[in-house]
């Protein structure tokens, strides 16, 4: 075992080979129909060799691939039959990120990094050793992956320009790449790429698998002649069913030639399959009968031989606990990169929480105290400014955290498969630099527009209070925001419905209507208020003169009974709610992706 200060570490023999023995997996349409996208396959992926799953669109390849990296599980919708062995063991997906890793299609980085530091936050959180021996290892993989020259460039996307396709899918496989795991699983990592990059990316994984003897299986469309040389193994699938297993090259291609489909002088084999095995095509799905009866015929003993010999005995344990602080501060500084990095998300925050401050200052300049000549419309002013304070603070808040965690959010999810860190460090990281500008903004607005609009000056302690007030609830506003971030897979329906859901509870804040006046079948909403809460604070704060005060008393007249302090309790209680239950939230939405 090895120690190091922020990391545990059992590392045993390297070595995986990957079997699966007759898998079955068959999901319940919407129909009620049952559709088997795989039916009964077997083999084996080994170690220190390339494995790439071929088929035509649609045959099962991502499937399998998922099935065998244990992201595909039997659930009410579908039924998985069969064994998946690594070394001849049985795993499930947390054993899975032990030994194994897996790059998805979507390359899923933040775009506000930059290649370097995306290398650096994995090899932090999924590598031993120290920040120099860290550090090599990011110039290596750096150097390997050919991206010297784009390593401080951001990684780019919707509002960031960045860089290129293949830069960024080579970004994606070195990220998974650095923590050197035993085996690898990709998801057509060649994909949109010109043939060059898929080129270059073959030959890398294909280094990789030789070097330290790793298991390598990747799924891919259209080879070209050299990507198809450089398969060791190969796996052809066709409506759900192989009808090619083993070794690549020549081989494939003599397999096919002995039941009379020869590939033509100078095609390229990769071509020559996919065209004989395209179910768009009436010839291919009528000779598909000849295809698996030769595959059971000349292939299917010696794969189940293969898989008998295969290696026996305990996988890697790669079992990495870096510290909860350790991951917390990781996360967080990652968020406070990203923050700066939004430098006109920020700028346009500061600026609103001025500018409102400014206009709301100004439409209620001077509002008369009860010390002076004042009629009941000033009184009616002051409540109107309260409520708005409470409404705009609190949707200044929720609308940029609709606008970045939702797609933070797949991140996380793909991240927390590769057992970077856990939900808790995260959500407590991001959690904590949030709040820098949710504490600022509403403080700098209450700054500029408290003394405009006159209110009460009575001691300092009433300004402060109110800044209180309206910071708490603008953290209500991230929680909410964090909830519906995290309840709604989808993020563009998470951004439309949030606000929307939302917008009722105003008018359960006693202002529109008092308080005693709801209908007692639907007055219990008002309990769920946010904006009922930080009203009555505000409320209270304001009209709690130490001298006299208006007459009638606007408290009496609001009907809001909280103390101040009572109504901030309540605030605080739906802050930490929708916290608590955004957390749950990320932890099941964890759990179904898998
Ligand atoms: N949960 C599901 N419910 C219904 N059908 C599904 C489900 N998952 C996959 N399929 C169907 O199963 C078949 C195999 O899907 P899969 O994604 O494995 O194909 P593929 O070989 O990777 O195709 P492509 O190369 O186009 O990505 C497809 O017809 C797909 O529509």
């Amino acid at each position: 075992m090895i120690q190091t200060k922020n990391i545990d570490i059992i590392q045993e023999n390297r070595h995986v080979d990957i079997t699966f023995k007759n898998i079955i997996y068959s999901v319940t349409l919407k129909d009620g129909s049952k559709k088997d996208l795989l039916k009964g396959v077997s083999g084996i992926c080994k170690s220190g060799e390339v494995t790439a799953i071929l088929g035509s669109s649609g045959a099962g390849k991502t499937t399998l691939l998922n099935i065998l990296s244990k992201r595909i599980q039997s659930n009410k919708n579908q039924t998985l039959q069969g064994e998946v062995l690594a070394n001849n063991n049985p795993y499930d997906i947390n054993e899975f990120a032990q030994f194994a890793t897996y790059v998805m299609q979507d390359d899923i980085l933040l775009e506000s990094m930059t290649v370097k530091e995306c290398f650096e936050f994995a090899v932090n959180l999924k590598s031993k050793g120290t920040q120099e021996e860290k550090n090599v290892k990011i110039n290596q993989m750096l150097k390997k992956l050919r991206l010297e020259r784009c390593q401080n460039t951001f990684v780019g996307g919707l509002f960031i320009k960045g860089i290129s396709g293949g830069e960024r899918k080579r970004t994606s496989i070195g990220y998974e790449l650095i923590s050197n795991p035993s085996c690898i699983f990709l998801d057509e990592p060649t994909s949109g790429l010109d043939s060059f990059t898929a080129y270059s990316i073959i030959s890398l994984l294909k280094s990789y698998a030789i070097e330290n003897n790793n298991t390598v299986v990747f799924t891919i469309h259209q080879p070209s002649g050299d990507i198809w040389n450089m398969f060791d193994n190969v796996m052809m699938l066709v409506n759900g069913q192989f009808i090619y297993q083993g070794k690549g090259g020549m081989n494939v291609v003599n397999h096919f030639s002995s039941f009379g489909f020869s590939c033509p002088i100078h095609s390229n084999p990769a071509d020559y399959l996919m065209s004989i095995m395209h179910g768009e095509s009436e010839v291919n799905t009528n000779n598909y009968p000849k295809y698996f009866e030769q595959y059971d015929l000349q292939l299917k003993q010696k794969v189940s031989s293969e898989i008998e010999n295969s290696q026996k005995g305990d996988y890697p344990h790669r079992i990495i606990h870096t510290s909860l602080i350790y991951q917390i501060s990781q996360i967080a500084l990652r968020q406070i990169r990203i923050l700066k990095r939004n430098p006109i998300l920020l700028r346009a925050r500061l600026g609103q929480s001025i500018i409102i401050a400014l206009f709301i200052g100004l439409i209620y300049l001077d509002i008369p105290k009860p010390t002076e000549h004042y009629t009941i419309r000033d009184i009616n002013d002051k409540n109107g400014v309260l409520f708005f304070f409470t409404i705009s603070m609190f949707m200044m808040t929720l609308n940029p955290c609709m606008l970045t965690f939702p797609s933070q959010k797949q991140v996380f999810l793909r991240e927390e498969n590769s057992k970077l860190y856990s939900v808790f460090p995260y959500f407590v990281g991001r959690l904590v630099v949030d709040m820098i500008p949710v504490i600022i903004f509403p403080f700098i607005s209450s700054c500029i527009a408290y003394w405009m609009i006159g209110l009460n000056n009575d001691n300092p302690g009433k300004f402060f209070f109110f800044a209180f007030v309206v910071i708490i609830q603008s953290m209500v506003g991230l929680g909410i925001g964090y909830l519906g971030g995290s309840a709604f897979s989808d993020a563009k329906l998470a951004i439309a419905v949030t606000p929307l859901m939302i917008m009722p509870f105003m008018l359960f804040a006693g202002f529109y209507k008092n308080a005693k006046d709801y209908a007692s079948w639907i007055g219990w909403i008002q309990y769920l208020s946010p904006f009922k809460y930080a009203f009555n604070a505000l409320v209270h704060n304001e009209y709690t003169y130490d001298g006299p005060t208006y007459n009638p008393d606007p408290i009496r007249q609001l009907d809001l009974d909280l103390s101040k302090w009572e109504a901030v309790a309540c605030l605080a209680g739906i802050f930490g709610i929708a916290i608590i239950l955004s957390f749950m939230f990320l932890s099941l939405l964890k759990k179904k992706v898998q």
